[in-house]
């Protein structure tokens, strides 16, 4: 997939484990894409997360659900797991496995690293890393180790320094905020909870994709 192809796709890329759901993950994900998600990330995290073969089922029924629509998907922080099932990429934080390593692994699956500041992102970015997760933007309730808040500020750097790889923001991002990503010059915007834990599934991956849509500012 060429760097554009991957612009597309990242409009609205949703993130999603057993436990960021008290329903059928399965349910969740169909929903999710019947609202217009372009982008899915399969990240088994935290409290209570499925393991091995419980893992891998689910891991495989997601993946399923993803190919009938040709939407990526992409498995957080187990690059054996995404091996295993011939997964379209991984994730990864700066706690995880050096990027090189991961890239010589891989091959060339999608690589997504999460990058806090400039360092981390022009490392990342030399080591081959396709695209940056940059988060938490706002105030998030999910991830209980967050790094703190940052904003927009590090995705308006990046490009005020010219660096046109694909960007996702990620963290609290909601309907009514997501525009501040795509204003910065993010190419989408990553969403757990505002989705997975939404009254309508649907309606929530709709309005948000109805937000960067409208917002979207080509670089
Ligand atoms: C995985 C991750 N990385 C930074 S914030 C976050 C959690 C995002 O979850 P939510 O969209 O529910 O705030
Ligand atoms: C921590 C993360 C940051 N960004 C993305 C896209 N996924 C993650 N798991
Ligand atoms: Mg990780």
């Amino acid at each position: 997939m060429t760097a554009e192809q991957l612009r597309f796709h990242l409009k609205l890329y949703f993130i999603m484990g057993s436990t960021n759901c008290n329903r059928n993950p399965l349910d969740v994900l169909k929903e999710a894409i019947d609202g217009g998600i372009t982008f899915f990330q399969y990240r088994e995290k935290g409290e209570g997360a499925l393991k091995d073969e419980q893992k891998l089922n689910l891991a495989l029924q997601l993946q399923k659900l993803c190919k009938k629509v040709n939407i990526p998907f992409i498995v957080n922080d187990d690059i054996d797991l995404a091996i295993a099932i011939n997964a379209d990429g991984v994730h990864i934080g700066q706690e995880d496995e050096p990027v090189e390593m991961v890239r010589k692994k891989i091959g060339n699956m999608i690589l997504g690293v999460s990058v806090h500041n400039h360092e981390e992102a022009i490392m990342a970015m030399n080591a081959g890393a396709d695209y940056f997760g940059i988060g938490p933007i706002f105030p998030t309730q999910t991830k209980t180790d967050a790094k703190p808040v940052q904003g927009v500020s590090l995705i308006k750097e990046l490009r005020d320094k010219g660096i046109s790889i694909p960007i996702v923001g990620i963290g609290g991002i909601h309907a009514e905020n997501a525009h501040t990503v795509m204003e910065a010059g993010g190419d989408g915007v990553s969403v757990i909870s505002a989705i997975s834990l939404a009254p309508s599934v649907k309606e929530a991956a709709r309005s948000i994709r109805k937000s960067v849509d409208t917002n979207h500012s080509p670089i």
